[in-house]
């Protein structure tokens, strides 16, 4: 992360803004807990909206009605809603459990994440996962364990796994009295309170009851004797062996706090959401390959970090998801969109409200806008007020599984190449097109995009396609002086491809291959990822 220390403080309207993701393994309960950021961020109006899928399925917010005027399937990427002063940004990660570049695309958004992890499974693979590339990115984690409401592990056993396992520091916010059917609620480290929960409704928030410290008598007046006793005796223990909450080492990466709730019943949640407030990152400086850029500056800049295509195949239409890294924006600026060096008019930007707001009228720094455009935009790309930047760290990985594809009618070959392309440009799939040969080859993460692709071709351009087995298992971009490249690629044309930005990728089928390209060329580089600059 750059250097923050030093800086102005920052303009109110941006001081105030929150911009997140939540990381978790299947089922932990993230879209429960996104639920009630909503239900309390006043975005919905009922728990249960978020869940409810198939024809009930009643999106989060109203912004279901965008999505049904404009036949745009928007709703779940970015969500923005206020909470006491705050304004959060909530950036959905992809659910699914192939495991895809999408996410790591998200993490390049967010200036925190919060990690849910469930109370009796402790950290997943996929949340270990997931917490390496917040890692990589020195992000603030705020964790949650949930499902407190059930038989979970011991808090220590939970916090030293944590600490063990990810290489981090972990200081509890909270700490749970009781679990599963003895759990009453959280003793709050920070504030010297107690939460109790409330059973029978799950909507409610929990009675906050004011403490003056472990030997305040009112504690004796909720919690019963025994669970008092060994309440005093842990948060004893945890002062003694655990570190006690610090920001700064928080804003670095090097500590987690933990809060111990219950998501389905509310509890805990709203805790988590002022530990967000209160503590998380205001918008951070974003890396751009010229310098860093302020949240604060007065031109406004943005990235691109997701495009999502229309669900409709009516529409060719896309959503182009854009991080503010700086300034005031205002709905119809005209903004440079640095890679085509072309003016763009965003007239009809949207922002991912609450309630009726469809348009984003204005949007500050760290927030996220979507701009429908008709494949302008790509990820990777910058708008700006004029100035020529380009934004980094946004990654394209090399892909785990290549497959060939055909059209199912040879005759619709070039209707094929466009819509690989779309796919491509949406960051849904890699595609390479060999030097040799027709056809194309495509590269993805996990198998069951591949699955995907072939429905969404079908549906979205009426195009039957087969995918077929591929002698090559993955593929590794070409990087070097232009000399070395040109004699590596005379002699090894049959493995040679250009993705679909026309860089080209050398397609492996064993690691073999790639050793054997450091022997005999030792000027060549292949890589595994690839920044995506314009
Ligand atoms: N007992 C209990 N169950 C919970 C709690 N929070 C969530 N659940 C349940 O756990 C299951 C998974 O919750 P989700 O919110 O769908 O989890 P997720 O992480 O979004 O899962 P994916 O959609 O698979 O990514 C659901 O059946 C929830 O009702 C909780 O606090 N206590």
């Amino acid at each position: 992360m750059l250097d923050q220390s030093n800086r102005p403080a920052l303009p109110p309207e941006i001081a105030r803004r929150r911009t997140f993701a939540i990381i978790s393994h299947p089922d932990a309960g993230k879209t429960t807990l996104t639920e009630k950021f909503l239900l309390f961020g006043g975005a919905i109006q009922m728990a249960g909206q978020v869940r409810a899928k198939g024809e009930a399925r009643r999106t989060r917010s109203d912004f279901m009605a965008l999505e049904k005027e404009r036949g745009i399937s928007v709703s779940a990427s970015a969500m923005s809603f206020d909470f006491s002063q705050w304004r959060f940004n909530l950036v959905d990660t992809p659910g699914h459990s192939d495991f895809s570049e999408d996410t790591y695309r998200t993490l390049t958004a967010v200036d925190a994440a919060i990690m849910v992890i469930d109370g009796a499974k402790g950290v997943e693979s996929q949340t270990r996962k997931l917490f390496e590339v917040c890692r990589l990115r020195d992000l603030p984690i705020l964790t949650f364990c949930n499902k407190m409401d059930r038989e979970s592990r011991d808090t220590f056993e939970i916090i030293d796994e944590i600490q063990s396992n990810l290489a981090i520091d972990v200081a509890p916010a909270s700490w749970p009295i009781g679990m599963g059917r003895d759990f009453l609620g959280c003793y709050d480290i920070l504030h010297d309170r107690l939460e109790l929960m409330d059973r029978a409704d799950r909507n409610r928030v929990a009675e906050s009851i004011k403490i003056e410290g472990l030997d305040d008598p009112k504690l004796a007046q909720h919690v019963p004797a025994e669970q008092l006793e060994k309440l005093r005796e842990e948060l004893e223990m945890a002062r003694a062996l655990l570190p006690a909450f610090d920001r700064q080492s928080f804003l670095e990466g090097h500590l987690t706090p933990i809060w111990f709730g219950s998501a389905i019943n509310s509890f805990g949640v709203k805790e988590l959401m002022s530990g967000m407030g209160e503590f998380g990152p205001e918008p951070q400086i974003q890396k751009a390959a010229e310098r860093g850029i302020a949240p604060e500056e007065t031109p406004v800049t943005g990235f691109v970090f997701k495009v999502q295509a229309n669900m409709d195949p009516k529409h060719r239409d896309r959503v182009a998801f854009v991080r503010l890294a700086s300034g005031h924006f205002e709905r119809g600026m005209k903004l440079l969109h640095v890679r085509s060096k072309k003016p763009m008019a965003v007239t009809n930007p949207v922002l991912f409200l609450a309630a009726d707001r469809e348009l984003a009228e204005e949007a500050w720094a760290g927030d996220i806008i979507g701009i429908p455009n008709h494949g302008q935009l790509r990820i990777g790309d910058a708008l700006t007020e004029g100035e020529s930047l380009r934004f980094t760290g946004i990654p394209s990985f090399a892909p785990e599984l290549l497959q060939g594809v055909r059209a199912g009618d040879p005759m619709k070959a070039k209707h094929l190449e466009k819509a690989l392309m779309q796919f491509a440009e949406e960051g849904a799939a890699k595609v390479f097109k060999p030097m040799i040969g027709s056809g194309f080859i495509v590269g993805v993460v996990g198998a069951l995009q591949f699955d995907v692709l072939a429905s969404r071709i079908e549906l979205e351009y009426s195009l039957p396609v087969r995918f077929e087995g591929s002698q090559f298992t993955s593929a590794r971009w070409v990087m070097g002086p232009k000399a070395a490249v040109e004699a590596f690629v005379n002699v090894n044309k049959g493995h040679i491809a250009h993705d679909s930005d026309g860089d080209l990728v050398y397609l492996t089928r064993l690691q073999w291959d790639i050793d054997r390209v450091s022997r005999d060329h030792p000027e060549v580089r292949l890589t595994a990822t690839k920044e995506m600059m314009v």
